[in-house]
């Protein structure tokens, strides 16, 4: 059984007064419970696109797109937007916090939409999270007294917080440092292995890209697999000198 599965997947637009624009074209692409992808391509290859249809926000325009075997067209809208909330976590480079709330109100906030012991527990669920991500003594800040680690980690927290089982990382270290950037990634990954989630990642820094297991590149709506090279070699070396059993396949950083 596939989580995600996306089979000659097209997705084609027509803007105003221009000619249709096919963004993705003949797209395949298996995404298992538990693995942990890289897609890699340059601007305007179509990420973003891919992202939107992977995270049901968008429909193939042609093609085969299911999320637990069921094809993705034989949902409603509603229907839709409840995997999306309670399967899907998404993190983008922008935190995108609401900024007069605190760190332990933005993490509850997607518990609202939740039910049962998730929607009544969701304080408590919350500070879980945020104790998870290394922010258990900052429940209280506010955003714009947090760095942008710290943000990002927040941010985390409220992605994961209703346990997904599939998280959509968009340059999830772009606005970050190297070193913080290394560590959010080890995090996301850390995480994503303690909770069993599926974590496809979209990037352009290939350093962070081959430390997936399974790594693909778009290149003008085309999707292939890439061959990880060096790095994931070198990713592999670190983490077998680092001798962590159940480290994520992120691994350590050097
Ligand atoms: N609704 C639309 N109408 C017209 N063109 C579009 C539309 N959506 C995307 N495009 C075009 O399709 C191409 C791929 O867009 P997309 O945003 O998926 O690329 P991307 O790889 O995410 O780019 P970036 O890394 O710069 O964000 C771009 O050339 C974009 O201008």
């Amino acid at each position: 059984m596939s989580l995600l599965h996306l089979s000659e997947v097209t997705r084609t637009v027509i803007p105003p007064d221009q000619p249709a624009l096919t963004i993705l074209n003949g797209v395949d692409l298996t995404v298992e419970p538990g693995d942990r992808v890289s897609i890699v391509g340059r601007s305007g290859s179509g990420k973003s696109t891919l992202l939107n249809l992977m995270g049901l926000l968008d429909q193939p325009t042609s093609g085969t797109l299911t999320f637990d075997d069921r094809p993705v067209k034989s949902y409603s809208s509603a229907e839709r937007d409840r995997v999306r909330g309670a399967r899907i976590g998404f993190i983008f480079q922008q935190f995108n916090l609401l900024p007069g709330r605190t760190a332990l109100e933005n993490v509850t906030m997607p518990l609202l939409y939740a039910s049962g012991t998730q929607f009544w527990r969701r304080k408590a669920i919350a500070a879980e999270m945020l104790e998870q991500v290394g922010l258990g003594h900052r429940l209280t800040s506010l955003p714009d007294r947090l760095s942008g680690g710290e943000q990002q980690r927040v941010a985390i927290a409220r992605s994961l917080v209703r346990g997904p089982s599939l998280i959509l990382a968009d340059e999830p270290t772009g606005a970050l440092d190297l070193d913080t950037g290394q560590t959010v990634m080890e995090l996301i990954d850390d995480v994503a292995t303690r909770t069993g989630a599926a974590l496809v990642i979209i990037t352009h820094d290939p350093a962070i890209a081959t430390r997936a297991r399974d790594h693909y590149r778009l290149d003008r709506g085309v999707l292939r697999r890439a061959d990880a090279g060096v790095g994931e070699r070198t990713a592999a070396l670190a983490a077998d000198g680092a001798g962590a059993s159940g480290a994520g396949a992120f691994g350590a950083s050097a």
